[in-house]
């Protein structure tokens, strides 16, 4: 068009060459939104560089790249026994001996560290954070760019700009060819504007050459409108331009841009080539008609927002009640209730079908209505031209190419409508992603949070509440202070808080009030990731992914290699079962790990923790559902992964937990006894009736053992018979002395009387938690601050 222009004769412009300018002029205006655009957001990201992201293990390193093991040994090692071994005296005199010297000089410490924090914050800007992985980086600089975007408030431009936050994840940023690609997607969408233009235009031409209007060769003409249409079908320009954007990044995306904005821009040269062809007149009913149009549709896509609004909670109503129907089917099948959950589920589905007839109808007297306006434009623009034609002012040839020019412009304007539908659609699912991605995590790293310098792995929790909901504490004002290396168990009634206790440790959740501290850190004040990079936790119910086993445990360290995870495996006592398994370790577990029994699952979490080598392991009920042989293989996997870490245990088999080297017993959130084993036999208090409970058999238990020897017959639980015999005997000592006490001690005798009452004289009877509990907890009340 430029050469033409260039080439032609000189003298003033004519007014469709005049138009001709103007396309030019707009598409390079279009072009330089576009790049502009572009480079606005373009801000937002780093660009790519070599030592990019994807490039890089997933797996962050420790900060100093050596192994955690190497630097805790030393510290730990010091005092250190292995998880269920018994240097109590050693444990115990440590813990004492330090009960205030470490307080002070974790407080020295502490001040030293929050120094060094101020210190390391206004050496590091945030862009200078070594420790930070080039993709972490990038991702954090995405959340605070998302963060600040998402201010809401009530009008339509900021309603439209909060969806600004999916740019990051629509644009193929630091993706340069992608990003070229996509220019040319934008040259292939202008050049079928021009098409849009230059075919009914040619059209014309072939028409007056034809009747001698004008003194074009039409063989030469047809021609060209043949080359013109080829490059318009789709063995042209669009051919092209769905070769260049194979990779689809969003369906809204697309529809913007590859739907509405080229019809705009289409509506835009319409209304300039009929102006200059037809006169001021056929450009106004253009225009006006494509207004009237997109108005009316317009109101019709909003007036049905609603509906659809409730189209697609239905829609997700309906796969809900699909979903927890398919995983809760066992539930669904022991107690009968199939006819019920089918009931649920055509009810779901009737309403989602009624759902969508209702917005199905509506959006059929939408169509209806806007083809009215659209027939009613073109007869107004028909009427205009033939009157021109008859009159002289215009060539029949131009009247075919305002028909056919119209024919290309309906078509776009009725895409446009459906458009809208599937814009609106897409808006409101956007809405709800946007409203997830709005909910705020409850814990987050503070500003400029640092690596926790870990050393050693010392743990202190002091005047520690929490509560789930402000309704109700779980964990009540609880403190106590555990040396590195040390093992300490959390027993206590189901309910009683020990899990929380855990999960407050691996920042599941902030405490409400008090502080933890690892190593003298409070764990606010670390950054979340490389706090979770030292601790390693074993759930109570862990949850694997349907995938393989293989990539399950490999979960815990993705480049870990095959040996290690059956190493892993092996530590665990899994391993020969799983190569028993049909596929070995390439078969899959199922939803949630459901194809494993409760004691395979807990052992694939097992080998999952041992894979991480982690500085601090957090067992909770680690073992509960294995068997006791099982379990036998399994402490020795879980000795050589505590050894020389700070660990926490949750168990209520007691057994498992007598050899911590201290043990806190945890009532209604509350810390009521702690020491060792022997010590808390020997107190009589609330753990020693736990024990006793364990040790004995109920004596009307029907199941009472009848082996030939007859000498294990008295014992439930699963120690060795010499170790039984042992235990018994300890506690049954325990709780006679407790017993004798009980008359002349008023406060703490109240708690052994319990013991005594319950363990030696009525083993039987249902565990009086409060009656010995007040007594118990009056006397540990003074000892909550103990030291481990
Ligand atoms: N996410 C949660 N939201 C609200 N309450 C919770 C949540 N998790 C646990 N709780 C409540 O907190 C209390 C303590 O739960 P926790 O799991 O810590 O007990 P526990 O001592 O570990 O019990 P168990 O021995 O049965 O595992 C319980 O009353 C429980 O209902």
């Amino acid at each position: 068009m430029i050469v033409s222009l260039v080439a032609r004769t000189p003298g003033p412009l004519s007014g469709v060459e005049i138009t001709q300018v103007s396309i030019v002029a707009s598409r390079y205006i279009a072009i330089g939104l576009v790049v502009a655009t572009y480079f606005t957001w373009r801000k937002v990201d780093e660009p790519s560089d070599a030592t990019d992201a994807e490039q890089q293990p997933l797996i962050p390193k420790n900060p100093d790249g050596t192994p955690a093991q190497s630097s805790e040994e030393g510290e730990g090692s010091q005092s250190t026994t292995a998880y269920g071994s018994t240097s109590t005296t050693a444990t115990s005199s440590s813990a004492n001996s330090t009960t205030g010297n470490p307080d002070s000089e974790n407080s020295t410490d502490g001040n030293k560290d929050d120094k060094k924090d101020e210190d390391g914050k206004a050496k590091k800007s945030d862009d200078e954070n070594t420790n930070e992985l080039p993709w972490e980086r990038r991702e954090r600089k995405r959340r605070e760019e998302m963060e600040k975007r998402l201010k809401e408030n009530g009008n339509w431009f900021d309603y439209a700009k909060r969806f600004m936050i999916f740019f990051p994840y629509i644009w193929p940023v630091n993706n340069r060819p992608l990003q070229i690609r996509a220019l040319l997607v934008g040259v292939c969408l202008l050049a079928n504007n021009a098409l849009n233009v230059l075919i009914p235009r040619q059209l014309g031409i072939i028409m007056d050459s034809l009747s001698h209007e004008n003194d074009k060769n039409p063989w030469v003409q047809v021609i060209i409108f043949a080359g013109l249409k080829f490059a318009a079908s789709q063995a042209g320009i669009s051919l092209l331009r769905q070769w260049l954007w194979i990779p689809s990044i969003s369906n809204l995306l697309e529809s913007i841009c590859f739907s509405a904005i080229p019809m705009l821009i289409d509506m835009a040269i319409a209304f300039m080539y009929l102006s200059a062809t037809f006169g001021p007149y056929e450009g106004f009913i253009t225009f006006a008609t494509s207004v009237i149009f997109l108005y009316i549709a317009g109101r019709m896509i909003s007036s049905l927002k609603a509906a659809r609004r409730g189209e697609v909670s239905a829609w997700f109503e309906e796969h809900y009640v699909r979903q927890a129907g398919i995983q809760g089917w066992s539930t669904v099948a022991s107690f009968n209730q199939v006819g019920h959950e089918e009931d649920r589920y055509s009810n779901a589905v009737k309403t989602r079908v009624e759902k969508s007839q209702n917005v199905y109808i509506g959006y059929l007297f939408a169509y209806a209505f806007q083809y009215l306006v659209l027939l009613a434009g073109l007869l107004a623009g028909a009427f205009l031209a033939v009157y021109q034609v008859t009159s002289g002012q215009s060539t029949s040839g131009q009247f075919v190419m305002l028909l056919t020019y119209w024919t290309q412009l309906v078509a776009p304007l009725t895409f446009f409508a459906s458009l809208g539908k599937s814009i609106s659609k897409n808006f409101i699912h956007a809405e709800q992603l946007l409203e997830i991605m709005n909910t705020k995590p409850t814990v987050v790293n503070k500003e400029n949070a640092v690596d926790l310098e870990f050393a050693g792995g010392t743990v202190e929790f002091k005047d520690v509440s929490f509560s789930y909901n402000d309704k109700k504490d779980i964990v009540k004002n609880i403190s106590f202070h555990v040396p590195s290396g040390m093992t300490v168990a959390f027993v206590g009634a189901t309910g009683a808080g020990k899990s929380t206790i855990l999960k407050l440790l691996d920042r599941f959740y902030d405490v409400t009030e008090g502080s933890i501290k690892i190593d003298g850190q409070d764990i606010r004040d670390v950054d979340l990731h490389s706090l979770r990079s030292r601790i390693g936790i074993v759930p109570q119910a862990p949850i694997l992914f349907n995938d393989t086993i293989m990539n399950n445990v490999r979960y815990a360290k993705l480049d870990a290699t095959d040996e290690d995870v059956y190493n892993a495996c092996r530590a665990a006592a899994i391993h020969e079962q799983i190569l028993g398994f049909s596929e070995g370790y390439n078969s899959r577990v199922g939803e949630r790990g459901i194809k494993l029994s409760g004691g395979e699952l807990q052992r694939v979490a097992i080998a999952r923790a041992i894979l991480k080598d982690p500085s601090i392991v957090l067992l909770d009920e680690a073992t509960s559902s294995v068997d006791t042989e099982t379990e036998q293989k399994i402490q020795d996997a879980l000795q050589a992964l505590c050894s020389g870490r700070t660990t926490f245990v949750v168990a209520h088999r007691l057994s498992t937990v007598m050899n911590a080297d201290s043990i806190i017993v945890i009532s209604d959130g509350e810390i009521v006894e702690q020491g060792n084993h022997d010590e808390l036999i020997q107190a009589g208090g609330k753990y020693a009736n736990l024990w006793s409970k364990q040790v004995f058999t109920k004596p009307k238990d029907k199941f009472k053992a009848t082996d030939a020897t007859g000498k294990i017959s008295d014992l439930v639980n699963d120690l060795s018979v010499d170790e039984a015999s042992e235990e018994v005997a300890k506690a049954t000592e325990a709780t006679s002395k407790a017993a004798a006490t009980t008359t002349s001690e008023s406060i703490s005798g109240n708690g052994a009387a319990s013991a005594s009452g319950d363990g030696a004289n009525d083993a039987n009877t249902a565990e009086d938690d409060s009656g010995s509990e007040t007594a118990t907890e009056t006397n540990s009340n003074a000892d909550r601050k103990k030291e481990v």
